[in-house]
């Protein structure tokens, strides 16, 4: 039985789509406390939240099974990120299911701004006719800085060019050619305050971002200035917008997000009739809730039956094309690294990849961890996976290096690991053939041709009458029986190497009796 534990309120179809997980048991419950929420993570496989709950280290310490974290939403700060990663926890978010609600709330409350809708709105329910005090300033012909120009920025600056506004943009990634083809100007963050009206943030907060509105920049604006925070709290320093809106530099601002959720009741913010407040509600309308929900329970669905799934937080993303072209060689990378860890016996100290021919292209280092999941998964620990493999290769000291040579020189694809190991270095190889799938082609600088599967019997040894006889009578001897061979030397009489295939565990007994033959320098028993 798989349990799925909600804690924070989703959209119905969300719960329905985790509830058609055959053996799932959905929890929804919210407002948890801490220790109620680490109580009840302890057996999760799955937890699904909004911005609400507070995924701290600790909660993650306390999931003994948890496979998967999915964010019913955008924002993933509410997820201590860098500890799910090492626990090989995987975060899922629902990038753009709540892009148009959160661009549509800007909007309002950009069009609430200028034109005081809530003051007024306020002021006549107090029994007021004020038509005087409450003239507003016209959207067209200002200009809109738009800080962060990902989804939810440019469908803002889209709806602002339809309100004939000037548009200038800020993003690091923002190109000349987008912000052209969207009608806008690209701008430095200086001169996109500097010449605003209006102001809206549209980043995820990150050390980058954290106050990237503060009093210095506040001193650039332009006076009279209005500004929009629906993206998160801590990216404008509120007690500097506080003084700003003091001075007057500040005509107005409206914030739907705050450096402390809830909003505490004595703070500043509160006392100002030109700002407007609203409690974190961008995404809040019910075709972005069901969006998202539906969005997230049905990517937890594939995590949980080991399908493809996309939104990954704290993996590479990779397009479809790049996923169907990549996962024949997911199998034989995890078996190279598999048979590495076995042949190798001995904490790596480091490891090169190497892609060639068809297996060469870019996969966001997929393989690699795949690789490492492999090979440290085997000698470590079953808790390594393609979230927390490369983070546990750089904690255990093992140096990770890819190669990628579009040209293969035997095979049309072949990936290859060198590794180096305190007993020594080993060199393998492997290749994927269309009609029988992967294969180990070469050994320790050896060539061979054998299916990377079932149990492998590996010996170095004296190039001498007799050794394969000697060795396959202990394997007679102890009822195991030979499927396959493979047989190589350099010269006569010098160092040779044969492989394998049995059909049955070879036990360490057996294993000891072969190394005892004179002339053999190595033995391994490979289960893959
Ligand atoms: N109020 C709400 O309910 C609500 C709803 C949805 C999203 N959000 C928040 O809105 C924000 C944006 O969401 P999105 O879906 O557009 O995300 P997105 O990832 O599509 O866009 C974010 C953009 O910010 C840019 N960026 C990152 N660091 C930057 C920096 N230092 N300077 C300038 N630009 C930078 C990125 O390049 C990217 O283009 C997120 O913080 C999200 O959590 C809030
Ligand atoms: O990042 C987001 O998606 C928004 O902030 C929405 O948060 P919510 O799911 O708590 O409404």
């Amino acid at each position: 039985m798989l349990k799925i534990l909600v804690t924070d309120d989703i959209a119905k179809m969300g719960v329905e789509v985790l509830e058609s997980l055959p053996d799932a048991l959905v929890e929804v419950r919210t407002g948890l406390s801490e220790s109620e929420l680490l109580e009840a993570i302890e057996d999760a496989d799955a937890l699904v939240v909004r911005s609400q709950t507070t995924v701290t280290q600790e909660v993650i310490r306390a999931a003994r099974q948890l496979k998967v974290i999915g964010r019913a939403g955008v924002g993933v700060d509410n997820i201590d990120l860098e500890s799910a990663t090492k626990r090989g926890v995987l975060v899922i978010n629902a990038p753009d299911g709540n892009t148009i609600a959160a661009a549509e709330h800007t909007f309002a409350m950009m069009i609430s701004l200028a034109r005081h809708i809530p003051a007024a709105n306020r002021d006549l329910l107090g029994g007021k006719w004020n038509r005087k005090r409450w003239v507003g300033v016209e959207l067209r012909g200002k200009t809109l800085a738009v800080l962060g120009m990902g989804r939810i920025g440019t469908e803002v600056a889209k709806r602002a060019k339809v309100f004939g506004m000037n548009v200038v943009g800020f993003d690091p990634f923002l190109t000349e050619e987008r912000a052209t083809s969207l009608g806008i100007v690209k701008a430095t963050l200086d001169d996109a305050v500097a010449q605003a009206d209006f102001i809206t943030v549209h980043t995820p907060l990150t050390k980058e971002t954290h106050h990237m509105i503060d009093s210095a920049r506040l001193r650039t604006v332009k006076p009279g200035v209005r500004i929009v925070n629906c993206a998160r709290g801590g990216i404008i320093d509120e007690m500097a917008l506080c003084e700003a809106l003091e001075d007057e530099r500040v005509a107005g601002a409206a914030l739907d997000v705050f450096e402390s959720e809830p909003l505490r009741e004595d703070h500043p913010l509160r006392r100002f009739e030109n700002v407007i407040l609203t409690p974190h509600l961008g995404a809040s309308t019910v075709e972005a809730q069901e969006n998202v929900a539906i969005q997230v329970a049905e990517q937890i669905v594939h995590v949980l039956k080991d399908e493809p799934f996309e939104h990954a937080v704290n993996l590479p993303s990779l397009s479809a094309k790049q996923k169907e072209s990549l996962s024949p060689y997911l199998a034989l990378a995890e078996k190279l690294g598999l048979f590495a860890a076995q042949l190798a016996q001995g904490a790596p100290s480091s490891i090169r990849v190497t892609y060639t021919g068809d297996a060469s292209a870019p996969d966001g280092g997929y393989l690699t961890r795949t690789v490492l999941k492999g090979l440290l998964g085997f000698q470590y620990s079953d808790d390594i996976n393609y979230v927390n493999a490369l983070r546990f290769a750089e904690e255990s000291g093992l140096r990770v290096q890819e190669v990628r040579e579009t040209r293969g020189r035997v095979y049309t694809n072949e990936i290859s690991l060198s590794i180096e190991t305190e007993n020594g270095s080993h060199h393998l190889a492997g290749t994927l053939y269309s009609e029988s799938g992967p294969r180990i082609v070469e050994l320790d600088g050896y060539p061979i041709d054998m299916p990377s599967e079932g149990v492998l019997l590996f010996t170095r040894h004296k190039d001498q009458p007799g050794m394969i006889g000697r060795i396959g009578t202990f394997l007679g001897d102890a009822q195991v029986n030979i499927a396959g061979m493979q047989v190589g030397r350099r010269e006569s009489g010098g160092e040779a190497i044969m492989l394998l295939a049995v059909d049955r565990s070879v036990s360490t007994d057996v294993i000891k009796q072969i190394e005892q033959v004179d002339g053999i320098s190595m033995v391994r028993a490979i289960e893959l």
